[in-house]
């Protein structure tokens, strides 16, 4: 069994990008061809709404399996449509791991210890999925009841080679009103950062990082600045990018000299590139494939271009 930091590691290192492409399906945006598919085939709403997010992550995966190392499905859309929508999540999960790519579920789980752990277990699989029952690498875990609740992630993480990303500092615009309340001099995140570098330190594999990250968000690049000098053994998920307005000089921060250290997610802005220039100006609208191709292209170029994430070129 392979240990989730040196898996990701090596999987960014044979991609040569830290680029991470979020799958958050809208149905209102959805190519037409996927809608009137789902509409032939099925019959309720929910339904028709989770077969359209299915076929269209199966063909984001095709076309982005070469060139990313990993997928950020955001469980929500797909929660949002019940039985149907779970069951097309589970199906795009076991996809994105067949196609070689790890697979971060962003579901951002917590609870009291106990259930913390159902929640574990059910998410999380590392690298063995035949009985997984989500059969994800990696899950967003919420760390406000407190540490003992990040215990039972941390085992079930370690014992099959999986890993958790804790919410420090997120990228939305009132991340501050709790994280940055200050005891005695120290903010919030900062707190949770120390407790995450400890548990990273703890479950470190063989190369630098351990299979505890955490989640900073891009739009506040000084935090991720001083973030990463706090967690030096602490992956960071890195989400902002894009269509929350951050760029590559923004990240910048979050990589070691390498270029490791640091997944950097893009949803919208590649999932509906079609939408927005300049790819709404090069591709047709039933061009949508070639559209986020070529977006995740130019991400990768952005990142390599203006980030130690050229390193690993
Ligand atoms: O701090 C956070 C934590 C999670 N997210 C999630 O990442 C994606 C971002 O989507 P974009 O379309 O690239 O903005 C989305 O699933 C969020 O729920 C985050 O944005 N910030």
């Amino acid at each position: 069994m392979h240990h989730f930091s040196d898996r990701l590691n090596a999987a960014i290192q044979k991609k040569k990008t830290p680029a991470l492409v979020g799958l958050d399906p809208r149905f209102d945006w959805l190519p037409a061809d996927i809608v009137s598919n789902a509409n032939k085939n099925h019959h309720t709403q929910a339904e028709i709404v989770a077969a359209a997010f299915e076929e269209f992550c199966l063909r984001i995966i095709d076309v982005v399996a070469p060139l990313v190392p990993a997928v950020k499905p955001q469980a929500a859309f797909f929660e949002e449509w019940g039985p149907a929508g779970c069951a097309a999540l589970q199906r795009v999960i076991l996809k994105a791991r067949e196609a070689g790519l790890v697979v971060i579920c962003d579901a951002k789980r917590g609870d009291i210890g106990s259930t913390a752990e159902a929640y574990a277990r059910g998410y999380l699989a590392g690298e063995n999925i035949d009985s997984a029952i989500w059969a994800a690498d990696c899950l967003t875990v919420n760390p406000y009841l407190g540490s003992d609740t990040l215990e039972p992630f941390v085992n079930v993480a370690v014992e099959r080679g999986a890993g958790i990303y804790v919410l420090v500092r997120t990228s939305n615009p009132g991340a501050g009103t709790f994280q940055d309340r200050k005891t005695e001099g120290t903010n919030l995140y900062e707190c949770v950062a120390a407790a995450v570098e400890e548990l990273a330190v703890k479950t470190k594999g063989a190369g630098n990082y351990g299979s505890i990250g955490a989640v900073v968000g891009a739009t506040y690049p000084e935090e991720l600045n001083q973030l990463r000098a706090l967690m030096p053994h602490t992956p960071l998920l890195v989400p902002g990018y894009g269509s929350q307005g951050a760029g590559a000089g923004d990240v910048a921060g979050a990589f070691d000299k390498q270029g490791l250290g640091a997944i950097i997610n893009s949803s919208r802005g590649i999932n509906f590139a079609i939408r927005k220039a300049p790819y709404s100006e090069k591709f047709a609208p039933q061009e949508w494939e070639q559209a986020i191709e070529i977006a995740t292209i130019d991400m990768i170029a952005d990142l390599a271009n203006h980030t130690p994430a050229g390193n690993l070129q």
